[in-house]
């Protein structure tokens, strides 16, 4: 429907019927309003928009909001456009905010109240602003307290050169004329709703809004009429009739189909038959010649002939649905219907069965006829509900509305029950696969909400139960695969970009994410440097100590993998060969800290860097909204020699790190585990050849596999499940029972329960055991098959002679062996690091060691016998090669021997 113009209304006081103007509910009629938020109405306005969502087309005016969020928040919520000051637009668009069709949901707002100037110029540069920032989507203007015509005249003109969808004003003065003129014109008038009135005899002074809609409209009929098309609320045409101004004015006085019967003048609908009509709104078509009036019919139809409609009865939906709506109000003895309405359990049965069948259907007519059977029970629940088909495509509506969506993954139960995999499981494992964003909002590790019953079973925190010999090989393959997390494509396209940024634009692009992203506003500077001030690392003394035992632990082993003295090997007499490890020069130490502080990982990573000898140590780690970092983290940094600590975390700061920045130095390898964006990051920049920088392995979400027989204690079983699933929703736990009794399970499910429940993190705790399973085995050796098929990050073996199991370990990331060794002394103070490869990566990478900080040198030494034993392989191989120059780099040698000899 066309644009002509928009009732503006204040959020704060809305308007009521004793009031001068128009009603909220006569507003309603006109079907669009305009309303404002501002820094404190924000709140009113996404209230406002949640409440009349149904009732009208809602635009709002953000141009005082300071925040894109907010603005970001108002589409979310179901705002058709939101007018934009030309520096919101700018910001929208470069930090693709809005991208595609939802560009299109932009009007540039331009304040014109207070600049005179030649008209020419004006509307030019306000062309030139809009194409600079946004060259490729058309998107509306909106010229703010005009007050001369002059430049809306030009600005139509060039309309017919550049295409604005929608040029909005708002008038400086408020003359009844001048909004119809410029309703005539074809501008888009905003008025507020109390300069508008439906009763023109009672406030003259008031602009009549069927006025209004005539001055949008033009008939092209003699007798000027203006053919109507009537429809009910689902949009089916019920039939065709005329209007004219006076049954406008009475149609927005009375709120009922009125229209104009080219037999007998003034028509309300029902007046005689009784079938009267509730109006639900107007609007005019696209090029002004007709009218839509959208009813709710009462009474027996439409038609003088007592159809619904004109065209005959209802069909398909709608008449399933008025066969519903009838059936609920009186329904024949035995009716089958009327059975489901009074049987909810039955109708649930039926929908699941009949949603199970379209499934299972493959060819068309069995498709038609199965997608039927389920709409019919659908709607029967809705209609049971009060709930009807219009209710239903609002809220469809108010979907599509979303600028942010989510990617739509089946819940965990659901995908395993058909067997679908995340299609998007490849590029990495860990960045592959759900969040949510909601794409941009989705952070990974949220709490679920309150009334969430993911990993919970009859309100018990429960993983799901396999066993080998009941479940086929694919049931149990599925049950194990790793919680999908945002498709690939959908974290490039964020992280790209930022990489770009950083690149190109140094520390002010690096400051500009951490404002966005951390919130730190005040940061003016990305980097703290050594030496650190003092007052930065105050810690009580238990921290100290328990950093400073962890700290010599993790040192210890460390220092234990240093290669002593180079590998040295003589091949054949005379040729030795030998090997030896020079530390990384400059290493970047990526320690994450978005939902939850990790000093742990500054020990794992800092503390080998140091004993590899690597000269600078650069650690990153997002800072805290104030700008400064834990304590805890700077007094590591302080401890390992950091030259020092860039406060920025996600892409921003991988990409800082790996290009180098004004006051950021460029580093040659980065490592340290991360979220979605971190290691996102982390391929790309490992990936252009121009930045010269590696990694250390995908490290994602926390995970862990405990192996329990006989002799587990249930206690310290469920203990070191919860400890790993208490990182985050997209953690995976898993426990393999061996050969357990019923008693024994229920008490690992007991204890899992009610130790869960006493944790302050349950609701992340509920989010990652909806993914977790345990699966009953046979024996020990059918366990360990399972467990490196499935590679933990970290192995938990809490069976007998523990020890002895580790020989058929063929791949995890560490293991912890027996009851005595909990997975979090390997996460803080064992010595083991923490760092480690997730989503079956343990198959091909090694977790973080010393030799993760060196890279080693080879060197070949040969004797002039060496040469001469070595020298036909040579010289064979070249020749196969044809490659002359080598071969003869060998053959000169032998000839300046032989000639020595001589
Ligand atoms: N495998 C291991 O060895 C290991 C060790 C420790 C931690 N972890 C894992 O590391 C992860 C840490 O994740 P985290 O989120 O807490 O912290 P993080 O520091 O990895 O990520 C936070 C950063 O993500 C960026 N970000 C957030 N939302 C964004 C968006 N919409 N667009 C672009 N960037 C965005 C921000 O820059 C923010 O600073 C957890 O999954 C944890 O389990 C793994
Ligand atoms: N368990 C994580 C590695 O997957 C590391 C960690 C840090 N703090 C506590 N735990």
């Amino acid at each position: 429907m066309a644009e002509h113009f928009l009732v503006s209304i204040d959020i704060k006081n809305l308007p009521s019927s004793g009031d001068n103007g128009l009603a909220l509910e006569t507003i309603s009629y006109l079907h669009r309003v305009h309303i404002t938020a501002t820094p404190e109405t924000q709140q009113d306005a996404i209230d406002f928009l949640r409440k009349y969502f149904n009732h009208y087309i809602i635009y709002c005016d953000c141009t005082a909001l300071e925040s894109l969020e907010d603005i970001l928040s108002l589409l979310n919520n179901g705002g058709a456009k939101v007018f934009v000051a030309p520096w919101q637009m700018k910001a929208l668009a470069e930090d693709r905010l809005l991208v595609g069709q939802d560009l299109g949901r932009l009007v540039v707002s331009f304040d014109r109240s207070r600049s005179d100037g030649d008209p020419e110029e004006i509307a030019k540069s306000i062309s030139g602003e809009i194409k600079a920032f946004v060259p490729d989507t058309p998107i509306g203007i909106h010229i703010q307290g005009v007050h001369d015509w002059k430049l809306l005249d030009t600005m139509n003109r060039m309309s017919k050169t550049e295409y604005y969808p929608g040029r909005y004003v708002t008038l400086a003065h408020n003359f009844q004329n001048e909004y119809i003129k410029a309703v005539k014109d074809g501008l888009v008038a905003i008025i507020p709703a109390n300069e508008l009135t439906t009763n023109p005899k009672r406030s003259p002074n008031l602009v009549p809004a069927h006025v209004l809609i005539t001055s949008a409209l033009r008939s092209d009929r003699p007798d000027g009429l203006f053919p109507t098309i009537v429809t009910n609320e689902n949009g089916i045409s019920l039939g065709l009739v005329y209007s004219n101004e006076k049954s406008i004015e009475v149609a927005l006085q009375t709120g009922r189909g009125v229209y104009h019967s080219r037999r007998h003048g003034l028509w309300i609908k029902g007046q005689e038959s009784g079938d009267t009509q509730e109006l639900i709104n107007m609007s005019v078509d696209c090029d002004a010649d007709a009218l839509k009036f959208t009813v709710r019919q009462s009474g027996e139809g439409f038609c003088h002939l007592r159809t619904s409609t004109c065209f005959g009865p209802y069909y398909g939906v709608s008449r399933l649905e008025q066969t519903l709506k009838d059936r609920k109000e009186s329904a024949p003895a035995g009716s089958y219907t009327s059975r489901l309405f009074k049987e909810p359990k039955l109708l649930e049965a039926k929908i699941m069965e009949e949603a199970s069948e379209l499934c299972e259907a493959n060819d068309k007519n069995d498709i038609a006829a199965e997608a039927g059977d389920l709409l019919y029970f659908a709607l029967t629940k809705c209609v049971a509900a009060g709930v009807s088909m219009k209710d239903i495509e609002h809220n469809l509506d108010l979907k599509s509305t979303k600028i942010t969506r989510r990617k739509g993954d089946a819940k965990a139960q659901w995908a395993k029950k058909v067997g679908h995999q995340d299609a998007s499981n490849g590029l990495t494992g860990v960045i592959s696969g759900s969040a949510e964003q909601e794409a941009l909002k989705e952070a990974a590790s949220v709490p679920k909400e309150r009334d969430d019953t993911a990993g919970s079973q009859n309100g018990r925190i429960r993983m799901k139960r396999y066993k080998t010999g009941d479940s086929d090989v694919k049931t149990i393959k599925n049950a194990l695969q790793r919680p999908s997390q945002k498709s690939t494509d959908d974290i490039m396209d964020i992280v790209k970009p930022i990489i770009k940024e950083v690149r190109d634009g140094g520390d002010l692009a690096v400051l500009k994410y951490t404002h966005k992203f951390e919130k730190a506003t005040s940061l003016t500077s990305p980097i703290l440097r050594a030496p650190f001030p003092p007052n930065l690392m105050q810690l009580p003394q238990e921290t100290i100590e328990a950093i400073n035992t962890s700290y010599e632990n993790i040192r210890r082993f460390h220092a234990a993998q240093r290669e002593e003295k180079p590998l040295r090997v003589e091949t054949m007499p005379g040729v030795v060969c030998s090997r030896f490890s020079r530390p990384i020069e400059r290493v970047g130490l990526y320690v994450p800290g978005g939902t939850a502080v990790l000093p742990s990982t500054a020990l794992m990573l800092g503390v080998p860097a140091m004993v590899a000898g690597c000269k600078k140590i650069i650690l990153a780690s997002p800072p805290r909204k104030d700008g400064t970092i834990t304590p805890e983290i700077v007094y590591i940094a302080h401890m390992i020699g950091a030259e020092s600590i860039v406060l920025a975390g996600g892409a921003q700061a991988i990409a800082a790190l790996a290009y180098g920045t004004e006051s950021i130095s460029k580093v040659d390898k980065i490592l340290g585990p991360g979220n979605q964006f971190v290691t996102a990051g982390k391929m790309v920049v490992s990936n252009d050849t121009t930045a010269g920088v590696s990694i250390d392995m995908p490290a994602g979400p926390s995970e862990v596999l405990v192996i329990a027989d006989k002799s587990a204690h249930p206690k310290f079983v469920a203990s070191d499940l919860l400890s790993q699933a208490e990182h985050g929703i997209d953690s995976q736990v898993v426990l393999i029972a061996v050969d357990p009794s019923e008693e024994q399970l229920t008490a690992f499910e007991n204890e899992l329960h009610a130790q869960a429940m006493a944790l302050p993190r349950k609701d992340i705790i509920r989010g990652a055991i909806e993914h977790s399973v345990t699966l009953v085995v046979k024996d020990i050796a059918e366990a360990m098959e399972y467990s490196n098929r499935y590679a933990p990050e970290h192995l938990i073996l809490q069976v007998k002679n523990a020890e002895t199991v580790l020989s058929s370990v063929d791949h995890a990331g560490s293991v912890f062996v027996g009851p005595w060794a909990p997975e979090s002394v390997g996460d803080y103070s064992a010595g083991t690091n923490h760092s480690l490869p997730t989503y079956g990566y343990a198959k091909q990478y090694s977790g973080v060691n010393l030799s993760s900080f060196t890279k080693h040198i080879t060197s070949s030494n040969l004797t002039r016998q060496g040469l001469r034993n070595v020298s036909s392989a040579v010289m064979q191989l070249a020749k196969v090669e044809e490659l002359e120059a080598h071969r003869r780099a060998v053959s000169i040698r032998l000839k300046e021997m032989d000639e020595m000899k001589d």
